[in-house]
């Protein structure tokens, strides 16, 4: 069984230290904003849901602690670029302090401490219903394959990509899965091989070049992916590497899939360019787990994550159902019936 990426316990966040897995499993310890802070910059927590999630256990710390709430959000927001939901959810949580902040301090906290806990559980509820609509695009016997990790320990739990598989299995049906490793950080090799094999699943670990032969030789009824944050017209932002799979599964005839909550769209993005892309120190690339893999004084352009134009996005799915074409039109619909 696999441990929970994220744990409140005697009001302190411990986070499953995703940088030492499969081989080691430990926890990381936050008791403040600034601790939870460098602990989603470092990646000991990733993925979009689940920094989120941290950030709104992060911001409940700094209420407890006293001092600069609006600094410690400040601080929060700036520890990753990309994933749309770390701000919803320091948005939500600054919002609900300043409503609150002039109440007893016991009974302030005690508030911010339990809409932390409402955001981690329904961050599970969420994928359960991503996976009750996202399986419905897989067939009773087959294949499919995806990128990073988008599972459990990129949420509160259940995944969104992999909680799809996990909706299939649990609709009885018998998915092969084929996981990108996901250079530079091999997320899909370290985290999605060891999470879903944990899980009993039939899966196996591609380096990210194989993918398009992969499709080329056997077939493949779906990529679905996650994301860090979808644009108001469709273009998605996820794991670099995204990109490229989605233009081999369209060369393939291979259906594209999106797996994301709505608080993964940001319609203040008109459409991908307007995304912000991290950019990681060139390290990443250089060494595999502390071991140099080049020269130290190798050029390197590591950007953490890439944009796929809804062009190639057969669909978006969500807790409110998958979202086809005309993408731009169907995302506001769907928001606008969620309010
Ligand atoms: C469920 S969304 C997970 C999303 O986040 C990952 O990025 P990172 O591991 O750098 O946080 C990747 O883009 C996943 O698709």
């Amino acid at each position: 069984m696999l441990p929970e990426t994220i744990k409140w316990e005697d009001k302190k966040l411990t986070l499953l230290d995703q940088r030492l897995l499969p081989f080691e499993l430990r926890r990381v310890v936050c008791e403040s904003a600034e601790e939870t802070a460098r602990a989603i910059k470092e990646m000991v927590v990733r993925g979009a849901p689940a920094i989120g999630v941290a950030a709104a256990y992060g911001l409940a710390l700094a209420a407890a602690n006293g001092g600069d709430f609006d600094e410690a959000a400040k601080l929060l927001a700036a520890s990753r670029p990309t994933a749309v939901n770390l701000f919803w959810a320091v948005e939500r949580m600054k919002d609900l302090y300043h409503a609150n902040k002039d109440k007893p301090n016991d009974e302030m906290c005690r508030v911010m401490e339990a809409e932390a806990v409402k955001i981690h559980n329904e961050d599970i509820e969420i994928n359960r219903k991503i996976g009750f609509y996202g399986q419905s695009v897989l067939p009773r016997t087959g294949a499919a394959l995806t990128h990073c990790n988008a599972g459990a320990l990129a949420t509160a739990g259940y995944g969104t990509a992999l909680g799809v598989f996990r909706a299939a299995a649990e609709a009885g049906k018998e998915i092969k899965i084929f996981a990108d490793e996901t250079r530079p950080r091999l997320q899909g090799a370290l985290l999605t091989s060891f999470e879903l094999s944990s899980d009993g699943f039939d899966v196996t670990v591609i380096t990210d070049s194989t993918a398009a032969f992969l499709m080329s030789r056997r077939k493949i009824d779906a990529v679905i992916t996650g994301a860090d944050r979808i644009a108001a017209n469709g273009d998605a932002a996820n794991k670099i590497g995204t990109y490229s799979l989605a233009i081999a599964a369209r060369f393939h005839g291979v259906p594209f899939y999106v797996a994301a909550p709505l608080s993964t769209f940001d319609l203040k993005c008109a459409s991908g360019a307007d995304i912000p892309i991290e950019y990681r120190d060139g390290r990443e690339v250089r060494e595999l787990r502390g071991v140099k893999v080049m020269p130290e004084d190798t050029d390197v352009w590591n950007p953490s994550f890439d944009v796929t134009p809804r062009s190639l996005i057969t669909g978006i799915i969500t807790e409110r159902g998958i979202i086809r074409a005309p993408l731009a039109e169907n995302i506001k619909k769907t928001i606008e019936e969620d309010r």
